[in-house]
Formats: structure tokens, C-alpha cells, sequence
């Protein structure tokens, strides 16, 4: 994938901006009442400050004028009772009232600003996982698309205070142009002045932040790999098998390895930003100084009243941090923006595997059976063929078992047949019907896997039961009737809060569960749904031998009437099954009965001798 008009160019920072209308709409989105608040209570806040400076400069003309008056109250109470000072405390009612009111504002602002953030992480995280939900397994298999997903992911956390940098922005541009109205009525040349400060800045500022954006792009994949190293480093997971191996040295000297690459470019980078940008404020603060003169000068000419002087003054100094302020939020906003890039790929992302137009209901029940027809399918970025030519039938009722060595291709054909991938070439036949011909959910509704490598999910052991059949998670006696039939229920029965109990040690009061146990939750899995397929992927690895066997022999007696594949190692559970496939190098090899297979000299009798050699 080649990397975005290289981030040091500033057309791609400007190009970036056009990221920022479809941001704020997701904003929008995310709550259309706090957007039109915080926009409304921003609008006042911003044209607070001319406003008190304004008063401040009356304030201090009143004074003057004042003291300049011949015969002068001398006391408080005298200036009181002359009523000469009624306009002065008017004035000064109103400067009060203002700054009460813009910390008010200051406190609603950050409030809803607040507010609106949290909206935006929920609704943006929502969409993230819909979307990871409707995308193809392929994808998330493509180190490509997994950096993609990673910084996507970190767009959805990392850009959320955008939202109140431009709303600050907005703000802090309308405080500007207040001010810049306030210079232009006194002198045009003032405002010039100032950009030309503070512009030099801005670019130089620029200038960095795409360097740091590039570089931050071009490392993603070192950074997950850094990341991976940290947390293998440091997880409950991996903690075992560190320990044992003594890895500790050889993880933390890899991450040390590219975490130092990672810095020392960066800081290069934050150097030559030091330098640059030391440099151009210093102009701008010289020019900010001329300014000044002028306006000193002008006043001791009279050309400026004292509350003038105190006015413009005041307005320059926060115009100036106004717009430095404004240039570097600005210049780091669209910053951001570029980096939202990488968000917005990810929701264009489309999947590839999906239902047609016109999708075919799956039947039900299903007469036929699924058909592999000359089938062959290579893994997206592999060369090599996973399974090719392979051609068999799984009948309608029937239970059929998967044998082969390792890599043969067995998940892959589990894989294909719930559509997480569709063939390269061949076609798979659903009652005589293409897979791709049907509605893909409910395709998948029809199909129960349990994978090899099935999650642990670290929630309660009725919820780990439930994801079989996410809608049917209040219904107990269908988790508990599954878990019996899986042997899950003597599992369960010894956890302190039973089917309430969280299991795995992610969470506090979690109990870990042996990989055998983790099994049967699993297995119950599948008997949670009404599937017309149900296929047990070599999750009995864990299992010990009498257990996998009475697993799949329930497994056959409650799926009687249902086709039903299996894939183990063990023999003594495949013999079970109605027909045996062989698989070699992603081909049938063989086919039948135990007892058929047995007859001949294949690699089913050889592989079977060498198991039962072993228990001798
Ligand atoms: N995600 C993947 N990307 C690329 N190649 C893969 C992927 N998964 C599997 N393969 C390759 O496809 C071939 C078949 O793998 P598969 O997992 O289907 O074998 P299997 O028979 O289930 O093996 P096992 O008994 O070890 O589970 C193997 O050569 C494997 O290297």
C-alpha cells in the first residue's frame, strides 16, 4: 500500500482538511443537541473578551476624564453623593457582569465539550465494530489490513479531542475577528503587522507536524510489532511460557531495539522543530514589539486616548496569543485531519464476502447436502494451494469425519464452508445451489462451528454458552440443556457462582478454567443453535481420551437427522462417524467406512496403526 502523498508536503496537509466537514458530521451524529449547544455557547464566549476590553478602555477614559475635572470629591462617599461617578459604576456593574458570565460560559463549554467527546467515542466505536463485523476474515488476516485497523482503532481514541480543537478554533477565529475589527477601526497597518509575525510561524509549524505524521505512518508496522513485543512481554497469557523459557531478554531486547530506532528519528525531528520554530517566534515577537512602539508613540502624541492605549494594547497581546495559538491548532488540526485518513479507508473498506442481490433463503430442512466440486483455494498473498481439486459430498443427516495430517487442509474446508472464505476456484453446492447463491446470515445461522482455536471469552460461563445463540442468552434452561449435552454442566457445577460465574483471569473474581474445560463450554456452543450443519473442528485437542470420545459420541446421537462433520486426530472418535474422508495435500485421498478403510493399505490403516502401536 504506498503511503499518502508524502506527509512532508503541505498539500497533503491541506488536502487533509477536506476530512474535517465529514468529522464534524459524525459528530453531528453522534448528538445533534450538544453540537448546537456547544456551538451557541461558544458563539457568546468568543465575543466575551472584546467586550470586557471594551468596557476596560471606557472604564479607564471615565477615570481620566474624571480626575482631569476641575474641584474633585475628595472622599469615596463625597464622589458617591455627587452622582458624577454614577456612569463610572454603571460601567463597572457591566465589566463584572461579564466576567461572571464568561466563567459560567467557560464552565458550560468544557461541560458539554466533555459530554459531546464521550458521544463521540460511543457512537465511533460502534461503528468500528459493525464495520470489523461485516469485513471479511481475509482481511483480518492480512497484516495490511491489520495495520489499518490498528490505527483506525486508535483514530476512534486518539481524534476524539478534536473535536473541541475546532470548536475551539471556531471560537477563538470569531474572538479574532473581533479583534481585528477593534485594529482596523484604529489603525490597518497594526493587523498587517501581526501576520506578517505570525505566518512564518505557521508554516514552520506545518511543516513539522506532517514530518511527524510520516514518519508515525511509515513505522505502523514496526509499532505493532513493538506493541506485540510489550505485551507478550507482560501478559497473563504469555507469563507461563516467558518464565519457563527464560524469554524476558530476548523480548525486552527487540522491543528495546526498535523502540530506540523509533526514537531516535523522532527525536531528529523534535530537534529541528525546536530550532526552526525558536527562530521564526522570535521575529514574530519583534514585530509584536514595533507595534507596540506605534502605539506608545501615538499616545504620547496624543493621537490615543490612556483607555485607547490600555485597548489596543490589550488587544494585541491577546490577539497575538490568539493567533499563535490559532496557527498551531490550526497547522496540528489538520494534522490530525490527515491521520483521520486512516479511519475513513477503514469504513470504506468494503467486504468482499457478502449476499447477493437477490440472496435464496437456505432451506430448511436441507435435502441434499453440500457438495465440494473440484475446489481449489489459496489464501489472499499465498501462492500455494491450501486445497485443490478436491471434490466430495457431506449428505443431508449425515456425519462425516475429516482425517488428515497436519496442514492437509481440514479447517480450511470448515473455513469455506461458513463462507469466511469463498473458493479461488470450484464451486461449493447447497442442495445443488452455489454457497454464494444464498442469504449469507442466514447461511451462517445454519452452520455450527466450533473451531479449533474458539475464544475464551472472559465473561460469565452461561454467557461463554450463550455466544452460540447471542439472542437466546436469557433463555437458561436452553444454555443449561446445551451445556449438558456437551458434558459442560459437571464443569460448571464446580465453579463457587456457577453459570454466573466469570471465567478466565482477565477480570477480578474470574476463575481460570483447564484448556479441556474451556472445551466443553465451547462444544456447548454449538448446542445452543438450531444449526442444520454442525461441524466440531478438532476442538477436543484438550480433551482427554474418554472424554473426547463420549463428546463425539453425543455429538453424533444429538445431531442425528443433521449433517454433522468432525475432524479429529484421534482415531478412536473418527471411527465413529457414518464415512470417513481422507485428506493429502488438499485432496481426497480416500473415502469410506472405518471398516473400509481398514481393508485397504491407505494412509488411514497406516496412520491408524501407528496411533494404536502407541497405546500398546
Ligand atoms: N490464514 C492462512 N493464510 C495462509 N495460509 C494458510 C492459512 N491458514 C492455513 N494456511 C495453509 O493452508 C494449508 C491447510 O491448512 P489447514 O489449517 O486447513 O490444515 P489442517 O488440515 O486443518 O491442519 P491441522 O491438522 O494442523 O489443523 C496449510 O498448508 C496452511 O499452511
Amino acid at each position: 500500500m504506498a503511503a499518502p502523498d508524502g506527509g512532508t508536503s503541505y498539500r497533503a496537509r491541506w488536502a487533509a482538511l477536506k476530512n474535517i466537514p465529514p468529522f464534524l458530521r459524525m459528530v453531528w451524529q453522534a448528538s445533534p443537541v450538544l453540537t448546537v449547544a456547544m456551538i451557541l455557547l461558544r458563539l457568546i464566549r468568543a465575543l466575551l473578551p472584546i467586550s470586557m476590553l471594551w468596557l476596560g478602555k471606557l472604564i479607564i477614559d471615565e477615570v481620566v476624564r474624571l480626575l482631569a475635572l476641575p474641584d474633585t470629591p475628595q472622599t469615596l462617599i463625597a464622589w458617591w453623593q455627587s452622582g458624577l461617578a454614577d456612569h463610572l459604576i454603571l460601567l463597572m456593574l457591566a465589566e463584572l457582569g461579564l466576567a461572571l458570565a464568561s466563567d459560567i460560559f467557560g464552565r458550560l463549554v468544557s461541560y458539554a465539550d466533555t459530554l459531546l467527546q464521550e458521544r463521540l467515542v460511543i457512537s465511533l466505536s460502534m461503528r468500528l465494530m459493525d464495520h470489523a463485523a461485516d469485513l471479511d476474515l481475509a482481511s483480518f488476516e492480512d497484516a495490511g489490513f491489520q495495520d489499518r485497523l490498528d490505527r483506525a482503532r486508535r483514530q476512534t481514541m486518539g481524534r476524539i479531542p478534536l473535536v473541541g480543537q475546532i470548536m475551539q478554533q471556531l471560537q477563538d477565529g470569531v474572538t479574532v475577528a473581533s479583534f481585528a475589527a477593534g485594529l482596523i477601526a484604529y489603525n490597518p497597518w497594526l493587523v498587517l503587522l501581526l501576520a506578517v509575525a505570525l505566518i512564518p510561524t505557521l508554516i514552520g509549524q506545518m511543516h513539522f507536524n506532517a514530518a511527524l505524521y510520516d514518519m508515525n505512518w511509515r513505522r505502523a508496522p514496526e509499532r505493532r510489532q513493538r506493541d506485540y513485543l510489550r505485551m507478550i512481554g507482560a501478559t497473563a497469557e504469555t507469563a507461563k511460557e516467558v518464565k519457563i523459557f527464560g524469554l524476558n531478554r530476548f523480548l525486552r531486547d527487540r522491543y528495546l531495539d526498535l523502540a530506540e530506532r523509533f526514537y531516535a528519528e523522532n527525536r531528529v525531528i523534535n530537534r529541528r522543530q525546536l530550532i526552526t520554530l525558536a527562530l521564526l517566534t522570535g521575529i514574530g515577537t519583534i514585530c509584536y514589539y514595533g507595534a507596540y512602539l506605534w502605539i506608545i508613540g501615538s499616545t504620547l502624541t496624543g493621537q490615543l486616548s490612556i483607555g485607547d492605549l490600555t485597548f489596543l494594547s490589550g488587544s494585541f497581546l491577546r490577539m497575538r496569543g490568539l493567533i499563535e495559538g490559532l496557527l498551531s491548532s490550526f497547522s496540528s488540526m489538520a494534522g490530525q485531519a490527515m491521520y483521520l485518513d486512516d479511519l475513513y479507508r477503514f469504513f470504506d473498506e468494503e467486504p468482499a464476502i457478502a449476499s447477493p442481490a437477490r440472496p435464496l433463503p437456505v432451506p430448511t430442512p436441507i435435502r441434499q447436502g453440500i457438495s465440494f466440486h473440484d475446489v481449489g483455494f489459496r489464501y489472499p498473498g499465498s501462492d500455494r494451494w491450501a486445497v485443490r481439486d478436491l471434490s466430495f459430498h457431506l449428505g443431508a443427516g449425515e456425519s462425516v469425519a475429516l482425517v488428515g495430517e497436519n496442514g492437509a487442509g481440514k479447517t480450511t474446508i470448515v473455513k469455506l464452508l461458513g463462507r469466511l472464505y469463498d473458493p479461488t476456484e470450484g464451486r461449493i453446492l447447497l442442495d445443488g445451489r452455489d454457497l454464494r447463491d444464498y442469504d449469507l446470515d442466514q447461511l451462517r445461522a445454519s452452520v455450527g462451528i466450533v473451531f479449533q482455536d474458539f475464544v475464551r471469552y472472559a465473561m460469565t460461563a452461561a454467557d461463554n454458552i450463550a455466544t452460540g445463540r447471542i439472542e437466546a442468552r436469557a433463555d437458561r434452561s436452553r444454555i443449561t440443556t446445551a451445556a449438558e449435552r456437551a458434558m459442560a454442566d459437571q464443569v460448571i457445577a464446580k465453579l463457587p457462582e456457577g453459570y454466573d460465574q466469570m471465567v478466565g483471569k482477565r477480570f477480578a473474581r474470574g476463575v481460570e478454567l483447564s484448556g479441556g474445560e474451556w472445551q466443553k463450554l465451547a462444544i456447548a456452543r454449538a448446542y445452543m443453535r438450531d444449526a442444520q450443519l454442525l461441524v466440531l473442528d478438532e476442538p477436543t485437542a484438550a480433551l482427554d481420551a474418554r472424554a473426547e470420545y463420549e463428546v463425539f459420541q453425543r455429538f453424533k446421537d444429538l445431531t442425528k437427522g443433521r449433517s454433522a462433520l468432525l475432524i479429529s486426530h484421534r482415531f478412536s472418535s473418527v471411527r465413529m462417524a457414518d464415512r470417513i474422508i481422507v485428506l493429502a495435500d488438499g485432496k481426497v485421498e480416500d473415502q469410506g467406512t472405518h471398516d473400509d478403510l481398514m481393508t485397504r493399505a491407505g494412509r488411514y490403516r497406516e496412520l491408524f496403526d501407528l496411533q494404536a502401536q502407541g497405546y500398546r
